[in-house]
Parts: structure tokens; C-alpha cells; sequence
């Protein structure tokens, strides 16, 4: 089936951290866009002549945010897409087409819901909030979100996470740094890759159900220790960011 293409209008756009920059778009015919959290949209990037493909998940959250498309990019060294919308000004545009992708949360029983990400794959968890929040409070859900990155600078939405989880007890945010030992280590902050704590998480594989999203290397070996740990692939969600051609 031929996707649809729109046209995107950048509306503002802010450095999150360091080496992340927030884009936020509207589509140039103002209609919103009719997407599931945890989706992403792809952009047609033009660089040296060539028509790149880069995919981005969507990181707005539906209701107050409907109206709009806002991704997350992370600064690639040489990287040919980032380059553009690391550069790209309010006004200007860029086509896209979606929104694709099955990283959503489905019909599921009670249970716990593990979000691991790395980097800027916790923006599909950021556009899920809500969602969760419901099924949190009239279903009964726990969620426990882990984030990877190198450093505390690089927290994406580590405000948003951290207010959320102070007013919902059944909701945990914990961060996992890559290259620096935390300055308060102990049941939030950890060191190491963020693969590396599931061993500590006192997995369920009949009732958890496991999110995955960002670096393919993080969901290659947190796929093995579940599935060597009893879990079935029908509980473990995934969305590889690989590199394009
Ligand atoms: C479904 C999906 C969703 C995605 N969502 C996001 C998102 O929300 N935010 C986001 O920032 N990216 C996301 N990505 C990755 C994104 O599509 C691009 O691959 C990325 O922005 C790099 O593109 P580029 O053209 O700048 O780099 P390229 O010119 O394609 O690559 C340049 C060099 O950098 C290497 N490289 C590429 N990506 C990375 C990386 N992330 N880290 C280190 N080295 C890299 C390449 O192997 C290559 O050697 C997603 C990918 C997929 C498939």
C-alpha cells in the first residue's frame, strides 16, 4: 500500500542535551497526525544530490501536544541526515511519510511493563505517558522505565521522567550511564549499559513484558539474556534504530 506523504513546517527546535537536538514540526496542511505512541515517522532528507531516508520516533504526547510532530536526533559525527537537521531553521521543510512502526502497547493483562531504552529511544516511552498513566491507575499496571546514556548530561526528558515518577508510585525511572559512575549510585542510578541491570530486575517472564528501543547491539543482547531467561518473543517489543544507506 502506497504510504502517505506530507509536507512538515519546522516550528521550533532546542538542543535537549548536549548532542540531542528537539525538532518540533506541524504538517503544512495543519492536519494532525493520526499516529499510536511508540510510532515514528521518516523524513526525506536531501544530501549531495541524494534523496536520504531517515526514520524518528515520534516523542509528542497526544492530547496537549496533538497538533504537533516532535522528533529527538542525536548528533551523528559524519552522519549525513543529522548534519541537515542539525542545521535545519524554523520555516524551513522537509517531506515525510508515515507514521510506521509497531513499538506500541497493546492489549495486555495486568502485569509489569519494563521501557528500556538507549538515548533518544525513550522519546516513543515520553509519547506513551499517558497511556501508561491509565493503565497504571484503572488497571493496575507497574512500569519501570531504563535509560541508558553515557552521562547525566545526556538524560532525554530525565525532568519529565522524574516528575512523572515522583506523583505515581507504580511508575520507576532509572538511569544507567555508560561512562561515568553515578554521584548518588544506588536504586536509581547505575553504571554500566543499560542491559546490564535486567539481570537485577527480578524479571517475571509469564507476567512482564519488555520494551525495547534504540541501539541494536543493547536490543541483540538484552533479546538473548530474555529469551535464554524463559521469556517468549511475544512479550519482548522491539524498534532497532539501524543506519540507513
Ligand atoms: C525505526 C527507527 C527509528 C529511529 N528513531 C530515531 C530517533 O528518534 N532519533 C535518532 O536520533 N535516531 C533515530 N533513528 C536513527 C536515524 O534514522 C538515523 O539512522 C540517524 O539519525 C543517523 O543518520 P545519518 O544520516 O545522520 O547518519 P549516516 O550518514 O547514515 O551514518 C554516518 C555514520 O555514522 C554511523 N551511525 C549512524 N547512526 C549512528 C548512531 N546513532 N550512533 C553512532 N553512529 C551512527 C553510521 O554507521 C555511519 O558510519 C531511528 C532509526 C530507525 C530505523
Amino acid at each position: 500500500m502506497a504510504q502517505k506523504q506530507f509536507q512538515l513546517v519546522l516550528q521550533a527546535a532546542r538542543m535537549i542535551t548536549p548532542r540531542v537536538r528537539e525538532l518540533t514540526f506541524v504538517r503544512e496542511d495543519r492536519s494532525p497526525l493520526d499516529y499510536t505512541p511508540g510510532q515514528f515517522i521518516t523524513l526525506f532528507i536531501e544530501s549531495g544530490g541524494e534523496r536520504l531516508r531517515r526514520s524518528y520516533s515520534i516523542a509528542s504526547i497526544p492530547g496537549s501536544e496533538s497538533e504537533e510532530i516532535r522528533i529527538a536526533a542525536t548528533y551523528v559525527e559524519g552522519g549525513r541526515a543529522t548534519a541537515r537537521l542539525f542545521k535545519i531553521e524554523p520555516g524551513e521543510r522537509i517531506q515525510a511519510m508515515g507514521p510506521f512502526g509497531r513499538l506500541v502497547l497493546r492489549e495486555d493483562p495486568p502485569g509489569r511493563y519494563l521501557l528500556v531504552a538507549t538515548g533518544t529511544g525513550v522519546t516513543p516511552y515520553r509519547a506513551m505517558l499517558p497511556e501508561l498513566e491509565r493503565r497504571i491507575d484503572l488497571e493496575g499496571f507497574h512500569v519501570e522505565l531504563l535509560l541508558g546514556v553515557r552521562g547525566p548530561e545526556e538524560l532525554i526528558y530525565g525532568d519529565e521522567f522524574t516528575a512523572f515518577a515522583s506523583q505515581c508510585n507504580a511508575f520507576t525511572f532509572r538511569a544507567c550511564y555508560s561512562r561515568e559512575q553515578p554521584e548518588r549510585a544506588g536504586e536509581f542510578e547505575h553504571s554500566g549499559y543499560v542491559q546490564g541491570i535486567l539481570p537485577n530486575m527480578a524479571l517475571n517472564p509469564e507476567r512482564d513484558i519488555v520494551y525495547l528501543c534504540g541501539n541494536p547491539t543493547m536490543i541483540d543482547e538484552a533479546t538473548a539474556f530474555l529469551t535464554e531467561n524463559g521469556f517468549s518473543m511475544r512479550n519482548v517489543r522491539r524498534e532497532k534504530y539501524v543506519s540507513s544507506n
